[in-house]
């Protein structure tokens, strides 16, 4: 199976660096997913592996094999674009077996083969004969992957293949693509903007920023660990709530109780919508706080907005300034301008600092809750 490994790739267009010194290493039949926000490279990065642009510095190897200077049709690997680019006047069949008849030199026999193949698993057989223009989005993009698939290439990059679908669609093909990759035992690179198409179809996500690697990791890595305030801004809808804890005099007024700012000077407290729970009780500190044997974080919070999105319901909340959002249930029935007391379990919540948005770690093991600080100091009087 064919590996990826790049060292080094760095492109620039003038000034713009699109890819930066970019280290990456992919398993033979991984499923990667690039994910980022506009501009940060990410197609870059796949024309760069595909042979579309040649980087600036850097080494592309697939299989062990350097591909640097080879052209893209003499390299493993196949392509899905984000608007089909099929031609117009050939029939699907045609379509799928020109790449194969000119590209690979099959003959007109063994390339019908493997196109009725592949159409099969792709339930476009009745589709073969028609014109991209007799068929739907979806069913072109269906044709796109064919064209791909049947190249029977190592490695499978496919550029936003969902984008411009809607969303039952979406989710039909999106399940329908991974499995049929999983299938073939290809090494493929996607790239989206899609947080959940990169959530639901990745074995790891990279997320970039600015052409540079801000954090590999399996889905579940990401959305419980994240990195940086940056990840925790990008995985997870609605995003991560960030709760900002300004030093005053060197010390923070936390929840936890006054700590000593030491080398961080100002804090943010990060917490998922889906871990803010609704309770009761009184709460009295500014940004909440943590007391009691539970040592759960609680703050007073004033309902801004409710928005019903049937499976859940997201609360929109003024915790003393701070903008939060909390899913709830929907049974629960909550209206806007009520007074609610929310909690969270600090093993939950996570610490940013602010100037360098790296993570500092967990709430639970940096900030300890006041009841049992308090208590400790009392012992040690
Ligand atoms: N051929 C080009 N000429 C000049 N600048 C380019 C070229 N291709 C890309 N860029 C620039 O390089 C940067 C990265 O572009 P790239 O298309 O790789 O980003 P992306 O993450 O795929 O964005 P999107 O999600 O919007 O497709 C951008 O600033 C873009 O404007």
């Amino acid at each position: 199976m064919s590996g990826i490994f790049l060292t080094g790739v760095s492109k620039r267009f003038g000034d713009v660096v699109a890819v930066d010194a970019l280290d990456l290493s992919l398993r033979g039949g991984e499923s990667l997913v690039v994910l980022g926000p506009s501009g940060s490279g990410k197609s870059t990065l796949l024309r760069i592996i595909a042979g579309l642009e040649t980087p600036d510095a850097g080494e592309i190897r697939i299989g062990g094999v350097l591909q640097n200077g080879l052209p893209p049709h003499r390299r493993d690997v196949a392509i899905v674009f984000q608007h089909f680019a099929l031609y117009p006047h050939l029939s699907a069949l045609d379509n799928i077996t020109l790449g194969l008849r000119h590209g690979l030199r099959l003959g007109r026999q063994e390339a019908a083969r493997r196109a009725a193949e592949v159409a099969e698993r792709l339930a476009i057989t009745e589709l073969l004969h028609r014109l991209p223009r007799q068929m739907s989005g979806g069913q072109r993009q269906r044709v796109a992957l064919a064209r791909a698939l049947a190249r029977q290439a190592g490695v499978v990059l496919l550029d936003e293949p969902l984008s411009g679908l809607d969303a039952q669609l979406r989710l039909t093909l999106r399940a329908e693509i991974a499995g049929v990759l999983r299938g073939t035992g290809a090494t493929t690179v996607h790239v989206t903007h899609d947080q959940n198409d990169a959530m639901a179809m990745a074995d790891r996500i990279a997320v970039i920023r600015e052409g540079r690697l801000e954090q590999l990791g399996s889905p579940d890595d990401l959305y419980r660990q994240p990195d940086s305030l940056f990840v925790a801004g990008f995985i997870g809808s609605p995003p991560m709530n960030r709760l900002t804890l300004t030093a005053v005099d060197g010390v923070h007024p936390t929840p936890f109780g006054p700590r000593r700012a030491g080398e961080h000077a100002d804090l943010v407290l990060g917490v998922r919508p889906e871990q803010l729970k609704i309770g009761g009780g009184d709460v009295d500190g500014d940004a909440g706080e943590a007391t009691g044997d539970s040592g759960l974080w609680r703050a007073s919070a004033r309902v801004t907005l409710v928005e019903h999105e049937g499976p859940s319901t997201i609360l929109h909340l003024d915790v003393d300034g701070h903008a939060l959002r909390a899913r709830t249930h929907p049974d629960l029935r909550v209206s806007a301008g009520e007074r609610i007391v929310v909690t969270a379990d600090p093993a939950h919540m996570h610490v940013f600092d602010l100037a360098s948005g790296r993570t500092l770690g967990r709430a639970a093991d940096l900030l300890i809750p006041v009841a049992h600080s308090e208590r400790a100091a009392r012992r040690s009087r």
